[in-house]
């Protein structure tokens, strides 16, 4: 498959989200350019899924004085797969896409799932059926990708190879990328840039120096992690 950046700027400006009276996210301004990747972190309920889901389109409640542009093709992946469990792997890959078992195929094979194809999804570990749910979204060719915590629920080996695969695969495909996790060495070890929402605020940024190891092991990289933790409000 041909690498698709995309050319529409992510934008959100002045994003705010009430329910009742509570602003959950308060006055957000966040873009994110074709082909670049940005890693959410925050505390548990500071908001970070619910900008996700107003960027996915999934809630139609957003307000705000500003905008919110998002590019045509968007895809999601959540912290479980789910895969249709009636649905054998590649139908699950290609659901809804009329013609595109080829490429679907191709999908899998990306990552890492050639000859699993006509697999039920219970017959998979939940390292491989993320790997579907990564194939499922990257044969839509997405210009924006939206990811909540999709390694969340996975052991820290298979963690590791999930992130060596997204970053593979992003580096081939170049859909913008909005993850959301809580793990701040994931977010340094995966993105361009980490942001940080505190109660429905963008409260930090560290753009990630391509000089940057992407190992703990590098000073630069334990400078990063120490501010982010901090605006985390984590004292070490
Ligand atoms: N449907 C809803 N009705 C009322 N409050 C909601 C609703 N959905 C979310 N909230 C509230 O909005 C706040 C932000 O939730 P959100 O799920 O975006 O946080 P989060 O940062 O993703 O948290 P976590 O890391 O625990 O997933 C929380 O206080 C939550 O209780």
């Amino acid at each position: 498959m041909a690498p698709y950046a995309g050319l529409v700027t992510v934008q959100v400006r002045d994003l705010v989200r009430k329910y009742d009276d509570r602003a959950v996210l308060d006055g957000v301004d966040l873009e994110i350019a074709p082909g670049e990747f940005v890693a959410l972190l925050g505390k548990s309920g500071s908001g970070k899924s619910t900008l996700l889901r107003a960027l996915a389109g999934l809630d139609p409640e957003v307000v705000g004085s500003g905008e919110l542009v998002v590019p045509q093709q968007v895809s999601v992946v959540f912290q479980d797969s789910r895969l249709l469990p009636w649905a054998r792997v590649l139908d699950n890959v290609v659901l809804g896409l009329r013609g595109s078992e080829q490429r679907g195929r191709e999908s899998l094979a990306e990552v890492g799932l050639a000859g699993r194809e006509d697999a039920w999804p219970n017959e998979l570990s939940g390292g491989e059926q993320q790997r579907v749910a990564l194939a499922r979204s990257l044969v839509r060719e997405p210009e924006l990708l939206l990811a909540d915590e999709p390694f969340g629920a996975l052991d820290a080996l298979t963690r590791l190879k999930m992130h060596a695969l997204l970053r593979k695969l992003c580096a081939a495909h170049q859909p913008a990328v909005l993850l959301v996790t809580h793990d701040v060495d994931e977010a340094i070890v995966l993105a361009d840039r980490v942001i940080v929402l505190d109660a429905g605020r963008l409260v930090a940024e560290e753009v990630i120096s391509l000089g940057l190891e992407r190992s703990a092991v590098d000073p630069e990289f334990a400078a990063v992690r120490a501010r982010l933790l901090d605006a985390l409000g984590v004292t070490l």
